[in-house]
Parts: C-alpha cells; structure tokens; sequence
C-alpha cells in the first residue's frame, strides 16, 4: 500500500480565463502553472505518488510542464471537475494508497504546511479540507440592491488539497455521479463523512481569471529578487580558421578564433555572466579548457547549462545583454540572427536579449585586429 497519493487535476479548458491556451499552462515566473503544482507535490517526502489527470490534447503541453519530475503517468478527465477527480481516483485502484489528497492544478501556491496539516488530519477523520475563514462582511443583493447582511462566523473558503481515505472517496464520488458538486468535499458531505477542517493559506489561491494570473505574477515577483552580474571574455584571431563564432552563429571570416573549444567570445562572457548573477563561478570552474571533453565543443551548452543552473534554483532569466567588440568581422547583418539564438538556448523571448556591437576606434588589441573581445550583463529572478 502506497503512502499518500495526489491527484492534481488539470483537465480543464478554464472557460473563465479565456484564450486558446489553458491557464495551467501559461507562464508564471519562468515555469507553466502546472509545474510549481506539480513540483511542490513531487518535492513532498510526505507524498509517495503523483497523479495527473490531463485533457486528451494537452499531452505535449503536459510532457513539457512535467519534465524532469517523479510522477505517474497521467491519466485523462472527463467534462467536469468532478468527473475528472473520479476517473483520477479509479485509476489508482491498483495502488490503493492510505490517503489520496485532490488538488486543483490551477493552485500553484500550495505550500508544504497545508499539505502536512490535511495528511495529519486524515488520521483523526476520513476527510480534511483546507479552508480561510471569510474576512469581508458578506451581503446579499437583490435587483442592485442591498438586500440582507450574511453572518459570517462559521463560514469558510474552501482550498484544496482536499484530502480523504482513499476508500471512503472513491465509494462517496460513485455515489453521486449526476449531481453537480463543486469540489470532493461536498462529495464526502453527501457520503456523510466528516471532514476536518484545517488552515489553508491565503496565497494557495485559485487562478480563474485572466487577472488572478497577473495577481499570482505579482505575487511571485515581490517573494523574490533580481541579482546582475557581468561577464568578460577575450579571444585571439587565429588566421589558420576561416570562420568566427558569435552568440552561437558562423560567421565567415579571413580568420577565425584560437580557443580550446568553438572559441565563441560572445557566448563565453555570457555564460560568465549568468553564472555571476546566481554566484555558482565561472564558465572555467564548469568546464575547464583542461578536460578533453571540451576540445571543439559548440559553446551554447555551456550557455544552456548555465540557464539549467538558474531554472534549478526556481529563478528565471530576465534579460541579458552583450557587446561584442572588434573591427571585423562587421557584426550588424548577424545581429538579429544572434539574438535569436540566444534566447532560443535560454529559453526566453527575443525581447529579454540585446546584442551590440562597437570597434575601439583602431585602438588596442581589438583595434589591430589580434583578437575580439565580448562583454556581457544578465539580470536574474531568483526566489527568496
Ligand atoms: N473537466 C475538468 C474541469 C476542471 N478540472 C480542473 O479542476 C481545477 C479547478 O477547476 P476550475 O478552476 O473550474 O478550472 P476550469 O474548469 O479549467 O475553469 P472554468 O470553470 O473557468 O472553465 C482546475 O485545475 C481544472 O483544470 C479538471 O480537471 N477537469
Ligand atoms: C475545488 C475548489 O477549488 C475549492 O475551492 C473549487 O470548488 C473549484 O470550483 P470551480 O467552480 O470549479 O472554480
């Protein structure tokens, strides 16, 4: 018998939210909504197994949301919520877990408190449900107008995980397929079963509107900080080589750069750069020009895993921005082109990335053509 089991159930269109794209997929601080829910499960040693239950034509959106992560193999919902949770709970027949926890996938600031406190509950009671009392004063309204004031004490907003015996639920949800209920503790009311109430969160909120996503940005930004480094590198014309590297592309020129891999000066003060903003040392304490897996090797895997290495602290990358610095070869019709590249190896949109490029005015080492020179900032999100 497995431990504890969640259910994240993510198969709805979000009709509230609008747009093609369903809200458990779009973009909060650098990573789908759907991969902060899943994650802060995945991440749990309280939980033994996760379970998605997906739409049938969000499976390529859901491979991306839940790469890299220790989950099950999704299963697909139905029309409702509650038909989803319900295809969700038999499909788990053959692990038949203890305690089985329904979360919502369009909650993505689930906490490892909230969670603790539904599993300890469960061994008071069959159900567990994580509710915040109700603040404002509640009124009812009639033709515009108001119509009578609401007692609020006793009334809570219910959060999920929402967490139950797994056989008890699975019985309760069977028995009421045909009636509309809005989440699994109604279910469980209906089975009559009690359900314990406990501390959600204020942030675990639900995102159900277009403007609850960018109130959850909002919320994301200020529970973090952004950090700037820069990044320096240099590398010697070497006339033997008839082609440059630059911010990953080939450029043809009367030489080339000497360097014990592709020698891409640019993607090198980059890669320094970004390694700088989250403290993690330089692209030579990385990959060192000592290590023969390096000799020729393309530079825009050191740039990918220097971005790897942000995304692995929960951070994102908000802009970078390089010079390049040499007489020739003239950087301007590839400028475009090598801001592409860029953000396609980060990850990010075109519009975070800035490529420049400037002469010494025939002065220096740049200025006699030895050599090119880039220099690189990049400003990071990390959380606190
Ligand atoms: N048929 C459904 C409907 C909803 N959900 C999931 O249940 C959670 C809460 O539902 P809700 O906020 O209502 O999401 P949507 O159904 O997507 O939104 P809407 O009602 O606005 O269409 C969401 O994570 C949603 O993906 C589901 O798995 N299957
Ligand atoms: C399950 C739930 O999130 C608890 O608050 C909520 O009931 C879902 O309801 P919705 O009507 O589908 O938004």
């Amino acid at each position: 018998m497995a431990k504890t089991v969640v259910l994240v159930v993510a198969a709805g269109r979000g009709r509230r939210f609008g747009g093609d794209l369903p809200k458990q997929y779009h973009d909060l601080a650098g990573r789908m909504v759907l991969r902060h829910t899943l994650a802060a499960f995945a991440t749990n040693p309280e939980i033994g197994a996760v379970r998605a239950v997906i739409h049938p034509d969000d499976r390529q959106l859901y491979d991306m949301a839940a790469a890299g992560l220790n989950l099950l193999e999704p299963v697909h919902g139905g029309e409702t919520r509650q038909d989803s949770v319900r295809l969700g709970l038999d499909s788990l027949k053959d692990l038949a877990p203890a305690k089985v926890l329904i979360h919502d996938g369009a909650r993505p600031f689930i906490d490892h408190g909230t969670i603790g406190r539904v599993i300890r509950a469960l061994d008071r009671h069959p159900g567990a449900l994580p509710a915040v009392p109700v603040a404002d004063t509640l009124k009812k309204g009639k033709d515009g107008f108001v119509a009578d004031t609401v007692d609020r004490s006793n009334l809570f907003r219910a959060q999920t995980p929402q967490g139950f015996r797994y056989a008890d639920i699975v019985a309760a949800h069977h028995a009421v397929i045909g009636l509309e209920l809005t989440d699994d503790a109604a279910v469980a009311e209906k089975a009559g079963l009690a359900v314990e109430l406990v501390a959600g969160a204020e942030d675990n909120v639900k995102l159900t509107t277009a403007a609850d996503l960018e109130r959850a940005r909002h919320l994301f930004e200020g529970a973090g900080e952004v950090r700037s480094a820069s990044g320096y590198d240099v590398h010697r014309f070497d006339p033997a080589k008839k082609t440059v590297w630059l911010c990953g592309i080939e450029i043809p020129h009367e030489s080339g750069l000497e360097g014990h891999s592709d020698a891409d000066v640019a993607l090198h003060a980059l890669t320094d750069a970004v390694l700088g903003a989250i403290s993690a040392g330089d692209i030579g304490h990385h990959f060192p020009p000592t290590d023969a897996r390096w000799k020729g090797a393309a530079s825009d895997q050191f740039l990918a895993h220097a971005g790897s290495l942000v995304a692995a602290k929960g951070g994102r990358i908000v802009n970078v921005d390089v010079t390049v610095i040499c007489e020739r070869p003239k950087v301007g019709p590839h400028r475009a082109a090598m801001a592409a590249r860029v953000a396609d190896i980060l990850g990010i949109s075109q519009d975070r990335v800035s490529v420049k490029a400037t002469t010494t005015e025939g002065l220096g080492f740049t200025g006699r053509q030895e050599g090119i020179a880039a220099q690189a900032m990049a400003s990071v999100w990390l959380p606190r």
